[in-house]
């Protein structure tokens, strides 16, 4: 586990983007874990900024995002799909036919779980997956408590989650009650990791995951046991932690 110090979210974002850039210059077509939230939108920037430069070229990028809330449509602008285009896609020429998202609208949760495993698999698995860290230490929806062993599945929110969230929604009561997420070990399986964390708010659970004892109550805890995994937290996120 490598930790980077940024002094910002700005400079957390610039050293994501920066790894994300390395990933598609080595390998054109490799196959991205994306995600979703406040963390990345900087780290989004930063590589459509580069790639309006002719720096980086996503003609033969895949993506595979973390996760999508249930019941909402690819054009609900609350949805991750919206997200996704809104942040990067339609920024840069990344082909959207290779571009994979849980379908939130699906009606066999069972089914669709099922069919987003495959599309991972089928894909060759991710090289390099990018996470932001949950208040409660979720990482995707992977919320406190949930087995390691999990590959994509239906999950219920924690009350804390939601809380967090409905920031982004109009109506606290329109925020989804339940999501798909890929599972850990579908995170685990990633060849490379990249977690952002920015904030003050942040720093109690970055101590308790990346410092603390590996615990299911602490989902990202378990990425101390992953062999490439790169954590860049600003000054704000890493506050608590003082021996770095
Ligand atoms: O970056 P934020 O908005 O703090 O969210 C933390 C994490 O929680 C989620 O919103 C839930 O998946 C992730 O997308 C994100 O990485």
């Amino acid at each position: 586990m490598k930790i980077f110090k940024a002094k910002d979210y700005k400079d957390m974002s610039r050293k994501a983007a920066n790894i994300i850039s390395a990933q598609i210059i080595m390998k054109p077509g490799c196959v991205l874990g994306l995600a979703t939230g406040s963390s990345p939108i900087g780290t989004y920037q930063q590589l459509i900024e580069w790639y309006e430069k002719g720096d980086l070229d996503f003609a033969e990028v895949k993506s595979v995002n973390l996760d999508e809330y249930k019941g909402l449509s690819r054009d609900n602008d609350q949805s991750y799909y919206y997200f996704m285009n809104h942040n990067l896609f339609k920024h840069v020429n990344i082909n959207l036919d290779n571009t994979y998202i849980p379908d939130g609208t699906a009606k066999d949760s069972a089914a669709e779980c099922d069919r987003y495993n495959k599309v991972i698999q089928s894909l060759g698995g991710v090289d390099l997956q990018l996470l932001g860290l949950g208040h409660n230490g979720h990482i995707g929806f992977n919320e406190p408590g949930q087995a390691f062993e999990k590959e994509t599945h239906l999950v219920e929110l924690a009350e804390s989650t939601i809380e967090a969230n409905s920031r982004l929604f109009e109506n606290p009561d329109d925020v989804p009650r339940y999501a798909y997420t890929m599972g850990i070990k579908n995170i685990m399986q990633a060849r490379k990791i990249v977690v952002i964390i920015s904030g003050e708010e942040k720093a109690e659970i970055v101590k308790e995951a990346f410092f603390g004892p590996v615990t299911p109550q602490v989902p990202a805890s378990i990425l101390q046991m992953h062999n490439d995994v790169t954590i860049i937290c600003d000054e704000a996120a890493l506050s608590k932690v003082d021996f770095i």
